[in-house]
């Protein structure tokens, strides 16, 4: 496969602070890639080393195949990118900001341009500096999509918006890559049940570092819920499946088990040649984040 994103060995530190620490990453065509982590893991560090907003310290990082600190005109008209300040230029109105930023592209899309502005409700006349913080976060992630980028690198950009409007986002960000499946989209969020809706791929970040990187179906096959009832070998399944229980509670009745690294098949498979029923019972990606970051306790 042909890696349009290609970071290998990256670190980057800032005074005394190691934000990244030999991050590799690679991205290929056709996929939406959720980066998730904790608040100053160094989601937003990776994504502006990837566009070249910063230098590495080690490392390197490549985007379609030219290094993300020189890359060239062309290359840039590939990439949309929205980030978490939404800075934008405040004295113009939405219309004109997005003439504005169209004049630097070939492939502006008018139509999309416009089914944006209705689906978010926008007002083209209005003045960006005097947008709602929400509003805002819709007129730059409609400024940095209508030119049709190949690659999509969108930080936290459903933060400020209501259910309605980041319900709309994730159907247009589903839509692009129907439309197009050579499109990449990596979208950085701590609202992940929004996110476990469109991305195909998993990336968990820890203080600087990548805790698992990994196929977001294979993800949640492999990381799930057990229910025992208490009396039908909740001891012996704990036997069964120490080593692959992150975590289990029992309220005398039930025993529920936080299962890791054994796939679902695996479970079913041991637990019925013991004749113990058990309640396979999947998990929503916030609670399986919770897992991967060792906080299985939380998991409800
Ligand atoms: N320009 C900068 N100067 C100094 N420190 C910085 C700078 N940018 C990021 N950092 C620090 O690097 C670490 C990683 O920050 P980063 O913004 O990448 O985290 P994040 O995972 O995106 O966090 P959040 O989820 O809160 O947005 C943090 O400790 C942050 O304070």
């Amino acid at each position: 496969m042909n890696n349009i994103i290609q970071v290998s060995g990256l670190s980057k530190s800032f005074g005394k602070l190691k934000a990244l620490k030999d991050i590799s990453f690679s991205a290929g065509r056709g996929s939406i890639i959720g980066l998730m982590g904790a608040n100053g893991c160094g989601k937003s560090t990776l994504l502006r080393n990837m566009i070249g907003l910063y230098l590495p310290d080690a490392g390197t990082s490549q985007v379609f195949g030219e290094q993300s600190c020189e890359l060239s005109p062309q290359t840039l008209s590939r990439i949309g990118y929205v980030h978490q300040e939404g800075r934008l230029l405040n004295w113009m109105s939405i219309r004109q900001l997005l003439r504005y930023v169209r004049s630097h592209y070939q492939n502006w899309d008018e139509n999309l341009e416009e089914k944006f502005i209705e689906w978010f409700d926008l007002e083209p006349k209005a003045v960006v500096g005097k947008l709602s913080p929400g509003k805002r976060q819709q007129t730059a992630i409609l400024a940095a999509i209508c030119h049709n980028p190949e690659l999509l690198i969108l930080d936290e950009p459903a933060s400020a918006l209501d259910p309605l409007a980041r319900s709309r986002f994730l159907d247009l960000l589903l839509e692009l890559l129907q439309n197009d499946g050579e499109k990449t989209i990596i979208i950085s969020s701590h609202i992940l049940s929004d996110i476990e809706k469109v991305i195909d791929r998993a990336v968990i970040m820890d203080k600087g570092r990548i805790l698992k990187d990994c196929d977001f179906d294979k993800l949640k096959e492999n990381i799930f819920k057990a229910v025992v009832e208490n009396g039908a070998g909740a001891d012996l399944t704990n036997l069964l499946l120490s080593g692959k229980i992150a975590h289990h509670r029992s309220d005398g009745t039930k025993t529920s088990l936080v299962l890791q690294d054994i796939s679902r098949a695996e479970a079913e498979k041991i637990l019925s040649e013991e004749k113990i029923d058990a309640e396979i019972i999947p998990l929503p990606l916030e609670e399986i984040y919770k897992v991967i970051a060792g906080k299985a306790e939380y998991v409800l």
